[in-house]
């Protein structure tokens, strides 16, 4: 059914550099999440924290009950249990082959006989769309494929919680489309929280229930995909639309001579909001939402040509 995760006041510094302070969020269970923000605001290191890898300065993250800033050793390794991580580069081992890489985890973790490891290794594989190229090693595979094999390691042990750590990183459009399609179908089939980090755009605007903006050491924004694609928050909008106008600058936030400079120029107008991904089967997620739901429930006008079937090719969805 996946969990949720409550996070809230939560500051994380290294010495003196506040990565990002006061952060309250709750990443609603079984629903998918997507955290954005220009590179170096600590979308990894918020992934870190949430898994207990890193140590919150102060805050809670509260997930079953447990505050996983404050709890023991003992209750982190048993909520880690929840967990299941897809790494940047799927984080295989080198020297062994899909097949054992995805095996590992249930091999460390569970009792199970060697017949009942297969039985799920070769469920997982399936999921990802990997049967057959169990004995390759990972070096003799595709980034895309090594994406998947990470994501059935991922799996195995019936997550509630999937943290995918930019997933599409490295790989080209068309398997970013397809693994954004296997991103929900999955959601769909196995009903877990699921929480990406990812830079690209198309993926934030038609994949997620709820989009999040790390910007400045702070949460600019987090709420449900529509609330976000139709804001005019200035940091909001220049970020999920790719502008140039705004806050943000090449090394992060613009200086006061920069925004005087462009104060005046005219802001291209919001593009339309796309239709977010179904799963392939037709059937709905669920905690997906009919299009423009949220828009309506709070009186917010959406761009012109919202929601139309025909806009993919505009958005690229
Ligand atoms: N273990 C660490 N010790 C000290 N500083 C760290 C540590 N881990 C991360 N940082 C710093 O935290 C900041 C945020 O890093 P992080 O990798 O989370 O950013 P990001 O938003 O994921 O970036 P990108 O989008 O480029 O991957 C960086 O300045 C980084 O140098």
């Amino acid at each position: 059914m996946g969990v949720e995760i409550k996070v809230d006041g939560l500051t994380k510094s290294f010495g003196k550099q506040v990565i990002w302070g006061d952060v309250s969020l709750t990443i609603p269970a079984g629903e998918i999440c997507v955290m954005l923000g220009p590179s170096g605001t600590g979308k990894s290191v918020f992934l870190k924290t949430l898994i207990g890898l890193l140590k919150p300065d102060k805050g809670s993250i509260v997930i079953e009950g447990t505050d996983i800033a404050t709890c023991s050793e003992r209750q982190l390794y048993e909520i880690r249990k929840l967990f299941g991580v897809l790494f940047q580069d799927g984080a295989m081992f080198g020297s062994m082959n899909l097949y054992d890489n995805v095996a590992f985890p249930l091999r460390e973790h569970t009792r199970k006989s060697e017949s009942e490891v297969r039985d799920v290794v070769m469920e997982k594989m399936e999921l990802v769309g990997l049967v057959g190229a169990e004995d390759k090693l990972p070096g003799e595979i595709s980034g895309g494929m090594r994406k998947r094999a990470g994501l059935a390691r991922a799996l195995v042990l019936d997550p509630e919680i999937v943290l995918f750590d930019e997933p599409d990183s490295g790989l080209d459009p068309v398997r970013t489309s397809f693994l954004n399609q296997l991103i929900v179908d999955l959601n769909a089939q196995i009903d877990a929280t699921f929480l990406i980090v990812t830079h690209d755009i198309n993926t934030a605007r038609t994949v997620p229930d709820n989009i999040g903006l790390l910007f400045h050491r702070h949460l600019a924004m987090f709420g449900p995909r529509e609330m976000l694609l139709s804001s005019e928050e200035p940091v909001v909008r220049q970020f999920l639309n790719a502008q140039r106008i705004g806050p943000i600058g090449m090394s992060e936030e613009k200086d006061a001579d920069e925004l005087e400079a462009e104060k005046d120029q005219e802001l291209p107008a919001l593009p339309p909001i796309p239709l977010q991904l179904e799963p392939s089967n037709g059937v709905a997620r669920r905690s997906q939402r009919p299009p423009g739901e949220w828009c309506r429930e709070h009186g917010v006008t959406p761009p012109p040509g919202s929601f139309e079937e025909n806009m993919s090719m505009a958005t690229g969805a």
